[in-house]
């Protein structure tokens, strides 16, 4: 299978040293493009044995799978820029929060298109990835597109592309939310005269305890949040807060926020 990825930034250089740490490409099957001349170098020093092209000078693309990651708001100049002819065989793989698979099959004049969004530690093969794909996509196809996306973390498939809006909120833009809250965290233990670096140590190792505690437990969140929060103790003092704040709602809000972004990215 040949792979090409146009837009060698964050998330395809991720998913391009994913295919080849699981072996799932040879590099020579892999094709980064990138916009700027300037990256060539670079990519070819993480990439000895691929091939690495700027957009304009491909003429020809010889590609299975076409990987689209791009910003979405680069999308309609490359769509429309478009130096090759994508073969009808082919099929893209767009990761571009918002577009959708109608916009891209217009905008590319081209069927076979799967649209997934993915998070960032897909980086660690720590990602999560929803996906879905258009009318016409044989099952051993789409198979073999899952495979790869296993290759970056876990991966699930939604019947319902607009689902993939509220996932692009929740778990693309989710790593965000996640240092966040960390960040929040750690600057509060230095206003108490906490080291930072000890801080980050208190709350990262906290975060990843109550992560493993939630995923080994069948207490719900509630519980969870009950066993730490003694009657008339600090936790309880902190909690009244977050809720007189309404700390909870704002964060619901934001999440909203993004799912309707996504929406606006495409229009
Ligand atoms: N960063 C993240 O955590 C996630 C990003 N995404 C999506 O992935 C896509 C890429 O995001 P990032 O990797 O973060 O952005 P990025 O900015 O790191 O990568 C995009 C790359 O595309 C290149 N590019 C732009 N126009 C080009 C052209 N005409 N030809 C070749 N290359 C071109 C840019 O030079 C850049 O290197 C976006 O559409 C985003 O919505 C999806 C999930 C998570
Ligand atoms: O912020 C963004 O638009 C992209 C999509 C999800 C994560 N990063």
């Amino acid at each position: 299978m040949k792979i090409a990825v146009l837009g060698a930034g964050n998330m395809g250089i991720s998913f391009s040293r994913s295919f080849l740490k699981y072996e799932l490409i040879k590099p020579q099957n892999l094709h980064l493009i990138t916009r700027n001349e300037s990256k060539k170098s670079k990519l070819k020093e993480s990439f000895p044995d691929s091939a690495i092209s700027t957009f304009e000078e491909i003429k020809n693309l010889e590609a299975d799978l076409i990987i689209i990651a791009v910003k979405p708001q680069d999308f309609t100049f490359v769509a429309e820029n478009l130096p090759f002819k994508i073969s009808e065989k082919s099929l893209v793989l767009s990761i571009m929060a918002g577009i959708s698979i109608e916009k891209i099959q217009k905008l590319l004049n081209h069927k076979f298109v799967v649209r997934a969004m993915p998070n960032s530690p897909t980086l660690l093969g720590m990602g999560i990835t929803g996906y879905t794909a258009a009318d016409g996509i044989y099952f051993s196809e789409l198979m073999n597109v899952e495979r790869l996306l296993n290759s970056t973390g876990r991966s699930v498939y939604l019947e319902d592309e607009s689902l993939l809006d509220g996932v692009t909120a929740l778990s693309g833009s989710g790593p965000a939310y996640f240092y966040y809250i960390i960040d929040a965290m750690i600057k509060a233990g230095t206003e108490m005269g906490i080291d930072e670096n000890l801080s980050k140590l208190f709350v990262k190792q906290t975060m990843l305890g109550a992560y493993h505690l939630i995923n080994n437990s069948d207490r719900s969140l509630e519980e969870l949040i009950k066993d730490v929060a003694s009657k008339g103790g600090t936790t309880e003092a902190a909690l009244k807060t977050f809720d007189e704040n309404q700390l909870k709602s704002i964060l619901q809000k934001g999440i909203l926020a993004a799912e309707n972004r996504a929406k606006e990215l495409n229009k």
